[in-house]
């Protein structure tokens, strides 16, 4: 079944993809409610409604990926993160069917030679989600789709917080990105990532090399190990 909210979302959504930053959110959802009690007769902000909306999402996400504690949430959204959330009324009445959330991340990785590298605002996608309704028929393509434009990003570009084994081989599927490069932190890289880092990608700045430490650790597989767990 959908997620139910309190509220016509419908207002919310222009178009079926939407993107939203923290100021536009109003953390203390306890504030906003109950509805309508503390809005006798009137609308809860919107305000009010994202950030509840982000909240249930956030915890339909972690429950998806076996996480105890959600990745995302109005109050944890930082000033330099979005969430796109997407919605259709394909069942005759409008429905949050998918969150994705990015930002930037200042990362040490290490490169294909095993250089430890300084990389300041590498894009990062940091928690994606698609209703179980809805998954597996092309929902999260168009979402991650409408993101990197947005964005002005390329997949091969993107580091990817902790990914989970749907999200590996979303990747694979999509966008050929198959072969990662193991990093000593949650983030996965992909090949490409290192190719021509100052032409092809707008975060991917201030390259730095600060040694030659090889590392190979798989510190980065915490999602994927907990599903497994969880089988
Ligand atoms: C950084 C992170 O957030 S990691 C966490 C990612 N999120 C999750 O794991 C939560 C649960 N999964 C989901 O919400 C979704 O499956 C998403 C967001 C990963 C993908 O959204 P979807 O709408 O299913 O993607 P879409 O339909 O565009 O692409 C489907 C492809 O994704 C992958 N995929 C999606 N579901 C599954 C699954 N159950 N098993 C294996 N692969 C899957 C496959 O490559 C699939 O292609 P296939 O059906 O030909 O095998």
């Amino acid at each position: 079944m959908m997620v139910e909210f309190a509220f016509d979302i419908k207002h919310l959504f222009p178009q079926s993809i939407i993107r939203v930053q923290a100021h536009s959110l109003s953390p203390e959802v306890a504030q906003c409610r109950p509805y309508p009690q503390t809005n006798r007769g009137q609308q809860p902000r919107s305000s009010c409604r994202l950030s509840e909306i982000i909240n249930v999402m956030g915890k339909l996400s972690a429950d998806a990926q076996g996480l105890c504690h959600a990745v995302t949430s109005a109050d944890k959204l930082a000033p330099d993160q979005v969430v796109y959330l997407m919605a259709d009324k394909a069942a005759g009445h409008w429905e949050i069917t998918g969150l994705l959330k990015v930002g930037t991340k200042d990362l040490f990785v290490f490169d294909q030679g095993g250089c430890y590298r300084r990389f300041n605002k590498t894009p990062a996608i940091l928690d994606f989600y698609v209703h179980e309704s809805r998954q597996r028929c092309g929902q999260g393509k168009l979402l991650f789709e409408w993101m990197l434009e947005k964005q002005g990003w390329s997949a091969q570009k993107c580091s990817v917080d902790r990914p989970s084994n749907k999200m590996l081989a979303f990747m694979a599927k999509h966008y050929d990105l198959v072969r990662t490069i193991p990093q000593g932190n949650n983030f996965v890289l992909y090949e490409g990532f290192f190719d021509d880092p100052i032409t092809t990608s707008k975060s991917a700045s201030g390259l730095q090399a600060t040694g030659s430490i090889r590392n190979q650790s798989q510190g980065h597989f915490k999602r994927q190990e907990h599903e497994q767990a969880q089988d």
